[in-house]
């Protein structure tokens, strides 16, 4: 694991909306993700001349370790025999381990990239040669490194790629006023985000890669495109095009209202409780959905409220996928021995072994829901966590001393009850104790039947708990814990009062 990075108030320290001061702090490689390098055009004057340099930290998981696997596993596939292949990692495994592609294929890639859309369907593998992956086919398809690819160049893939548009930098120059800073909207660890007007009216979010070194701007490009052009759900965050001339630039979807955190802490207007349980709900299905429902387990990495945009009508889409990583289907999790994120959101296994997977994102998605219950933020002004703050108010059931004040009396006590209790599954200091996205969804939605599946699981658990010796008065007695998380189902489930 690399070194942790102390928060800092440096502005590139966590994405925020312009108008609102977001005191969220990314965690960073000592590697220096982070570090101001503004490049005027990455692209030309590299093309990509870091494409060329070793590189031994490809990543598997990462869009660009598949890629450049594919390019290699291209080449060789003629000559590839079934005992080559490599062995099904049964378990996890982890960057460092990743045998490194050969990169002089990125430069193949960029170009097509700057041909446009049109391009990629004359450079990519014949589609009569490529399998379409389903859900049942996977298994096998998967077991081999070339076809693992396919997912990146399979039918719907071309289709989306072909929709996105490629926009010159003049064209993104004169939608968004040659970059002004009056239409800077938000600013993250990696990118400047400017609103922008396209010739035919249409709104949209221009995200300029600003930071960084030359090779990590592309790493973060080619992930966050990567994983892009794999999603289509309406709480993801929807791209139109890109552009690679003068830097690198994501085209995005406007959302009007901006993130979440602009809402929660950089508006004089409160958030009522029906669109904060609505952007709950919405959230949670984005992130079943990555999970579960597409081609590949995507690990976003990064659920945060400054990550969380909303659409017109307050529907809220995920965003920033800088940090996700696919999670081949035979791995029970992947091993990272760097630490990026965000302080606030990280759960317990994450920081002490570098553990990622599914149970990654609903422990921020249970930070996320803390925020929304109580208006305070993942870390405080004094980096004091949320987390820390709500655990004794959940254990207690104190759910009037965790509700955001300026919502008191005005929420839906069923609602409010079910997503306290969502919130406390999902913050278990025990990944195997997180519930999936599916259940989250099926808790935040009243299903009574989930509701009493894991009260009996719990019932079985805090009786074999009783019986060992506690080791610690604190959160971390799994008795003490599963009685009080009881004491909610009891709520949930109308067999309770509130305490
Ligand atoms: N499509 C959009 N519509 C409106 N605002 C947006 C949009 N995309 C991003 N923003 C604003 O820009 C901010 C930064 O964007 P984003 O999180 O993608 O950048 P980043 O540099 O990748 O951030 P991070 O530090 O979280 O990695 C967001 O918090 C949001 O306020």
């Amino acid at each position: 694991m690399g070194d942790v990075r102390e928060p800092s108030a440096a502005p590139c320290n966590g994405s925020r909306d312009i108008a609102e001061e977001n005191q969220e702090s990314k965690l960073t490689s000592v590697a220096g993700r982070r570090s101001q390098a503004c490049l005027s055009d990455p692209l030309e004057f590299h093309d990509l001349q870091l494409l060329g340099a070793e590189d031994d930290s490809i990543d598997e998981s990462s869009p660009r370790g598949v890629l450049d696997k594919f390019s290699t596993s291209m080449e060789s596939a003629k000559t590839r025999k079934e005992s080559e292949k490599p062995p099904k990692t049964s378990t996890s495994d982890s960057e460092g381990q990743i045998n490194p592609g050969a990169p002089i294929h990125w430069r193949g890639f960029f170009r097509s990239l700057k041909e446009g859309p049109a391009a990629h369907l004359w450079t990519m593998p014949p589609l009569k040669s490529v399998p379409k992956l389903t859900r049942k086919k996977n298994k096998r398809i998967r077991d081999s490194v070339t076809s693992a690819f396919t997912t990146f160049f399979d039918a719907d893939l071309c289709y989306f790629k072909s929709s996105w548009k490629n926009f010159t930098l003049s064209e993104l120059e004169a939608a968004t006023n040659n970059f002004s800073h009056e239409n800077l909207i938000g600013e993250g660890g990696y990118a400047e985000v400017y609103k922008g007007e396209l010739p035919d009216g249409q709104l949209v979010a221009i995200k300029r890669l600003t930071r960084g070194s030359p090779e990590e701007m592309t790493t973060d490009f080619l992930s966050e495109l990567g994983i892009i052009v794999h999603i289509d759900h309406p709480n993801l965050a929807k791209l139109i095009g890109y552009g690679v001339e003068g830097g690198m630039h994501l085209v995005l979807q406007l959302s009007p209202h901006g993130s979440l955190a602009s809402l929660l802490y950089g508006s004089k207007e409160k958030l009522d409780w029906g669109i904060r349980f609505k952007v709950a709900l919405g959230t949670a299905e984005g992130l079943h959905y990555l999970h579960e429902g597409c081609q590949r387990r995507i690990i976003h990495k990064d659920i945060k409220a400054s990550n969380i945009l909303l659409t017109e009508d307050f529907e809220p889409q995920i965003s920033d996928f800088g940090l996700a990583k696919w999670l081949p289907d035979q791995w029970t999790h992947h091993t990272v021995d760097k630490v990026e994120g965000t302080f606030g959101y990280l759960p317990p296994e994450f920081f002490m072994h570098g553990i990622v997977d599914e149970k990654t994102d609903v422990y921020a998605f249970g930070v996320l829901l803390l925020e929304l219950i109580t208006g305070r933020m993942a870390l405080d002004s004094s980096q004091q966590s949320l987390v820390m703050w709500a655990k004794p108010l959940i254990m207690k059931n104190s759910i009037k001393e965790l509700v955001d004040p300026t919502i008191a009396g005005a929420y839906d006590s069923e609602e409010m009850n079910r997503v306290v209790l969502t919130a406390s599954m999902c913050i278990h200091q025990d990944p195997e104790e997180r519930p999936q996205m599916s259940q989250v969804l099926q808790i935040l939605k009243g299903d009574e039947s989930i509701l009493q599946q894991i009260k009996l699981r719990q019932n079985s658990r805090l009786q074999s708990s009783y019986s060992e010796e506690p080791c610690d008065p604190d959160e971390t007695n799994p008795a003490t814990y599963l009685n009080d998380l009881h004491r909610h189902m009891e709520v949930v489930l109308g067999h309770h009062d509130e305490g």
